[in-house]
């Protein structure tokens, strides 16, 4: 339980924070299917970056999948990328409110108490359609920013097991990062061994 009030709340124009979103019986199904599309082939892996260094976050795509910086449809290792599963779809709809929307990628990303994700730009993407994004397991401190660079201004928000963050229309280039998860605060969901899942869903804008 948080000592702040946690309510919806529009982070920067564009940019919303749902709590608890989904429910705790959607958040075990959901933990459920991401070990799943974790095994290989084209299971979870640590992203390379042309620089050579390894992503601390562990990531398993759906529909596309993402290596630095372009999307494909098959894995580094060769195995074709797993589908993007329609339930996933049914989520974006009832995150954005709109039925017309139809996501194709879903980034699933694993934290050990160690991972961060530094402050980026989801711009691999040819379609400016929102990214949902749906939190797993420990909070995290998630940093979201401004569209111009990875500097201040920025909001610091607290991201729980089940909540929602929809970023779109004039944020939808906004900088943003995870800048620590924090341990021992999943409810009981199934991520035994710890850890944050965020699942974000996008639009490819690709054939
Ligand atoms: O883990 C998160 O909350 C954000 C993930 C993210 O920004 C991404 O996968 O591009
Ligand atoms: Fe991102």
């Amino acid at each position: 339980m948080s000592l702040f009030p946690r309510t919806r709340a529009e982070i920067a124009p564009g940019a919303v924070h749902v709590p608890d979103w989904l429910s705790l019986e959607e958040q075990r199904e959901l933990v459920a299917a991401c070990r799943e599309w974790s095994k290989p082939p084209a299971g979870l892996r640590a992203t390379r970056m042309p620089n050579g260094s390894v992503m601390s976050v562990r990531s398993v795509c759906l529909g596309w999948h993402w290596t630095p910086y372009r999307y494909s449809r098959t894995t580094e290792d060769g195995s074709p990328v797993k589908p993007f599963p329609d339930r996933l779809g049914v989520l974006g709809r009832r995150a954005t409110g709109d039925s017309g929307y139809a996501p194709d990628i879903a980034l699933v990303n694993y934290y050990d108490a160690d991972a961060r994700m530094g402050m980026h730009q989801d711009r691999d993407e040819r379609s400016l359609e929102p990214v949902v994004s749906l939190s797993l397991g420990d909070s995290c401190v998630f940093r979201f920013g401004n569209t111009e660079n990875r500097n201040r201004p920025w909001t610091d928000v607290e991201l729980c097991s089940g909540d929602l963050f929809v970023f779109g229309g004039p944020s939808r280039l906004a900088f943003h990062g995870v800048t620590r998860t924090i341990p021992g605060t999943s409810p009981e969901i199934g991520l035994r061994a710890g850890g944050r899942l965020n699942i974000t869903l996008r639009v490819s804008g690709m054939e």
